[in-house]
């Protein structure tokens, strides 16, 4: 009894260290000195009141939950020793709007955090319910928060729908796709069951994570809009979804 007793413990603070080097891994890798600045920054404008802990965590950025001044928020903080920062080249080298920034990591990590509160901006314009961006500041950037009780909505990957639920979240998620094109003239470009929160209390998609979002102009824009279709049609086909891509992008393209 005695041994088993002396091994639960060892476990238990064994894995109290292991989630502890976690959350510090995260924190140390993504709060470094600039950052912290940043952050300090901002509260000292009265922007966020306090952090919270980490809401979403990924090879090139982590997001966290946050309280502001009146509301909550979300700060999505891109890392500078972002390993992924030569694929955002394929997407701000060609933008129309980023053409004259220095081909250093800064400057683009800096460019793409600007990109995603200004792609935010424009699909909020166009009627496409996103999460109200705020600022962007260096590699943060501050928007609303999108859940209840410090508690982030679901993505739709992990929100158990009824067919009929997932036609209605398939035509919402086909008109926003369509505002995006027709009204905020963008394109997603990642978008797929990863980056589309559900909003549990009326099943409304919420898109999120538009800092790789291109305008029309970009060389590349089709070719992105079709891969989108893809990834929803592949996702809604469990639900019996039939629609072919091509007219998925005719009801998106539709004037
Ligand atoms: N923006 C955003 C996100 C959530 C969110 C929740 C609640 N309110 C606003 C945003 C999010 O998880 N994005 C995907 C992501 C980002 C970074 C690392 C891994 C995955």
């Amino acid at each position: 009894e005695e041994k088993v007793k002396r091994i639960d413990s060892a476990t238990d603070k064994a894995r109290a260290r292991e989630k502890d080097s976690d959350r510090l891994k995260v924190e140390e890798n993504v709060f470094d000195v600039p950052t912290l600045k940043i952050l300090y920054t901002l509260s000292n404008k009265g922007i966020i009141k306090a952090m919270g802990g980490a809401i979403s965590t990924g090879k090139e950025a982590n997001v966290f939950y946050a309280e502001g001044d009146e509301k909550e928020l979300a700060i999505k903080i891109y890392r500078m020793a972002s390993s992924t920062f030569k694929a955002m080249d394929a997407y701000i080298m060609k933008d129309p709007r980023f053409t004259n920034i220095r081909n250093n990591r800064r400057d683009i990590i800096f460019a793409w955090t600007r990109k995603e509160l200004q792609n935010l901006k424009r699909s909020k314009s166009a009627g496409v319910r996103v999460p109200e961006p705020i600022v962007a500041e260096k590699n943060v950037l501050i928007m609303e928060f999108m859940g209840e009780e410090k508690k982030p909505y679901p993505l739709l990957k992990n929100t158990p729908l009824e067919d009929d639920e997932a036609k209605l979240v398939y035509n919402k998620i086909v008109e926003y796709m369509h505002l995006l094109y027709k009204e905020a003239n963008l394109v997603h470009a990642d978008l797929s069951e990863y980056n589309i929160l559900i909003d549990p209390a009326d099943k409304t998609p919420v898109f999120i994570d538009m800092g790789q979002s291109v305008t029309l102009e970009h060389p590349n824009a089709r070719e992105f809009l079709y891969r989108d279709v893809l990834n929803v049609l592949r996702f809604f086909g469990r639900y019996g979804i039939t629609d072919k891509p091509e007219e998925l992008l005719s009801k998106i393209q539709a004037e």
